[in-house]
């Protein structure tokens, strides 16, 4: 009888430990990047129940591996109330997991909902939805996007972000309207600085480091004051299917050769991406555009023949800028997009330097701003397209 009563102790003492040490991920740096899944081990369902290590541990041995939830749960019933039952006029978009909802609550908050499609997450993945909102709601990066809460009911699994106003840079270059103004040369160069952040954060700040997989305009909300914040940071590489659901990307001008080739993502995949991206602020053309004539549509193709000549770049760069750009700010970020773009992924540069390279850029532009006085003269239409901001 004792003996059972001691047994029973230590096995409640095991429990208490295990649930009293989660494994929260850290986010340290780290010195070599790894290919990584956010997710933890998969539970092997086959188990028996006469296996050693099940038995010992029957309750705990997921709670020991997903951090705890600091994000709000809510209901279904909330959401639908938020979102007018996910009615059309609050249908943001819709990409590759799902669709995207504005949602306004009772005390006016507005965030954006992403229900993911059951068959990106099929509805009895719970446990698996539980591990993605753990590990997304840990990042928290100033460009990032930041998770607030989600939905687990019925089946159903939502994800609720915070809301930016502005939309998707790939909307504010490409279907600019009388509300959108054209995107000054200073915003775009803040823009790339701060989703190069965003990345560089991800890729070696992280640890495990994650792989975005999804780099593209459409992925780069802008909030009021035209900041950059990534989305849908650490979904791809936590769905357990996710790269069959990005497999429409391959025509869409962001993937990287490799991967058109081989599927595999690697964090050069997404320096890759975020060249395109570069590309499409400097040229303000879509990164594949069937419109154009054949030798055109793929931006990449087309334009990094250009990128270090001067003459051909000043034909390249946005006519929405008019002119209003200083022309050694553009040539640096041509070569910082030649770099990324590079079809061997070893000779693309790490993040950090990306980072690195567009601080200088922004350095320069304002110790010559602040000698010249303005940017009058290096600006390649005679304009002063960049004296009222600050980048750094
Ligand atoms: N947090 C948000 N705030 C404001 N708008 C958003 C937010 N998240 C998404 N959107 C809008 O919803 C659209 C669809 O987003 P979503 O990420 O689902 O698809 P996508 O970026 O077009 O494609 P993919 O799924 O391949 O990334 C975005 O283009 C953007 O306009």
């Amino acid at each position: 009888m004792q003996i059972g009563y001691i047994n029973i102790s230590i096995m409640f003492v095991q429990i208490l430990e295990s649930v009293q040490t989660p494994a929260p991920l850290d986010f340290k740096t780290f010195d070599t990047p790894a290919t990584i899944n956010l997710r933890p081990p998969p539970v092997d369902r086959n188990k028996s129940f006469d296996d050693d290590e099940f038995t010992k541990k029957p309750i705990v041995v997921k709670k020991t591996i997903t951090a705890p939830l600091n994000v709000t749960s809510y209901s279904i019933a909330d959401l639908q109330m938020a979102t007018g039952s996910f009615s059309i006029d609050n249908l943001l978009g819709e990409g590759s997991f799902g669709r995207v909802y504005r949602a306004q609550f009772d005390d006016g908050k507005v965030l954006a909902v992403k229900k993911l499609d059951s068959s990106v997450l099929p509805s009895e993945l719970s446990e698996e939805f539980t591990e993605i909102v753990s590990s997304i709601s840990q990042l928290h990066h100033p460009n990032v996007t930041e998770l607030v809460g989600y939905c687990s009911e019925h089946g159903q699994h939502l994800l609720v972000y915070e809301f930016h106003k502005n939309g998707s840079l790939h909307d504010f270059l490409h279907l600019s309207d009388e509300y959108n103004k054209p995107l000054t040369w200073n915003s775009r160069v803040k823009i790339a600085l701060g989703t190069a952040r965003a990345l560089e954060y991800l890729h070696e700040v992280c640890s495990p480091s994650i792989i975005h997989k999804n780099i593209k305009s459409t992925n780069i909300l802008l909030d009021v004051e035209l900041n950059p914040h990534l989305s849908d940071a650490g979904l791809a590489s936590s769905i357990p299917n996710a790269d069959q659901a990005l497999d429409h990307n391959a025509g869409s001008g962001y993937s990287a050769p490799e991967v058109a080739m081989s599927g595999q993502y690697t964090l050069k995949s997404d320096v890759y991406g975020f060249g395109v991206v570069m590309l499409e602020l400097l040229s303000g053309r879509k990164a594949f555009d069937n419109s154009k004539p054949r030798s055109e549509q793929s931006l990449v193709r087309w334009a990094t023949p250009q990128l270090h000549d001067i003459d051909a770049l000043s034909k390249m760069v946005d006519p929405e800028l008019k002119g209003l750009y200083p022309v050694k700010s553009l040539s640096r970020f041509a070569d910082v997009i030649a770099l990324c773009v590079q079809p061997e992924p070893e000779f693309r540069p790490p993040m950090s330097e990306v980072v690195q390279a567009l601080v200088r850029l922004v350095q320069r532009a304002n110790m010559s701003r602040r000698t010249v006085g303005n940017d009058q003269g290096s600006s390649h239409g005679g304009g002063n397209a960049d004296a009222q901001e600050d980048l750094s």
